[in-house]
């Protein structure tokens, strides 16, 4: 009797689950593909950013590839984005042979009122910022979850920051001196120790931050601090914002000219 209610009740959370994910995975489909058919154009250098919602848009990106034989040179932003475009039969392209991306897609953990972004989630943050400071056009693809007014109104994780492994404690005592809130050092899950970004250096996760902050002021102060090598917040950056919706449908947020990427 016991067992038998147990087994109910865990079917039903695996199922809820289930439809959780699915409502989560159509929203980010339908904001990739959305950003892809009305960003990328033939002959295009794509900026291709990190993270679940990204495989969306590659998935169309090779499907419009193979479909309207469009011609496009995709620069990674991690090593998954690379991986996925060797998989997607996509050209590979870097930088040093196109230093000017026409157009960056990417995911974000969370994007405010203003377009400010949290990103490096998963850990992708230096390269995905490198790659959208070189790209005409920033356009990012998230689900509902992400659409917030303010940073830290949905996602709880933190701020990512990148940081040279020997000055990790003192950036710590820092950053929580200055404005305080939490601050750890992200752990790998299967590996003993911190993870270790694709440029070989750890990643602070801050949080309990005060919403309120000037988050340019503070992009600025934190980019100063020796060892800090890059932040997670992308202000100004992105043109553009799609969610996928759980009905299927698109919410567009930002203008596309005011905050394109630096040049
Ligand atoms: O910044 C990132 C990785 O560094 C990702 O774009 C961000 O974490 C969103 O990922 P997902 O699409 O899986 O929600």
């Amino acid at each position: 009797m016991f067992f038998n209610a147990c087994n109910k009740y865990n079917t039903t959370v695996l199922k809820l689950s289930r439809a959780m994910s699915d409502l989560l995975n159509n929203a980010k489909k339908a904001a990739a593909h959305a950003a892809v058919d009305e960003h990328v154009k033939t002959d295009y250098v794509v900026g291709v950013g990190s993270g679940s919602t990204v495989v969306f848009a590659v998935e169309r990106l090779a499907e419009r590839v193979r479909n309207e034989n469009l011609k496009i040179r995709c620069i990674p932003t991690s090593f998954q984005a690379r991986q996925l475009i060797i998989d997607h039969k996509l050209i590979l392209t870097d930088l040093d042979v196109d230093p000017v991306v026409d157009v960056c897609i990417d995911g974000a953990d969370e994007v405010d009122s203003k377009m400010t972004l949290i990103k490096g989630g998963g850990g992708c943050l230096l390269q995905e910022k490198i790659v959208a400071s070189n790209a005409k056009e920033l356009i990012i693809i998230a689900d509902y979850t992400k659409d917030s007014v303010k940073l830290g109104d949905q996602y709880k994780k933190g701020i990512p920051i990148e940081v040279v492994p020997i000055a990790y404690v003192p950036i710590m005592n820092k950053i929580k001196q200055r404005y305080g809130g939490n601050i750890e050092l992200r752990m790998a899950v299967k590996k003993a120790g911190p993870v270790v970004t694709d440029n070989g250096n750890f990643v602070l996760d801050w949080t309990n931050f005060d919403q309120d902050s000037d988050w340019e002021k503070i992009n600025l102060d934190l980019l100063m601090i020796p060892g800090l090598v890059e932040t997670g917040l992308f202000i100004k950056m992105a043109a553009k914002a799609y969610f996928g919706l759980k009905d299927g449908t698109i919410k567009q947020t930002g203008g596309g000219n005011v905050c394109s990427a630096q040049m």
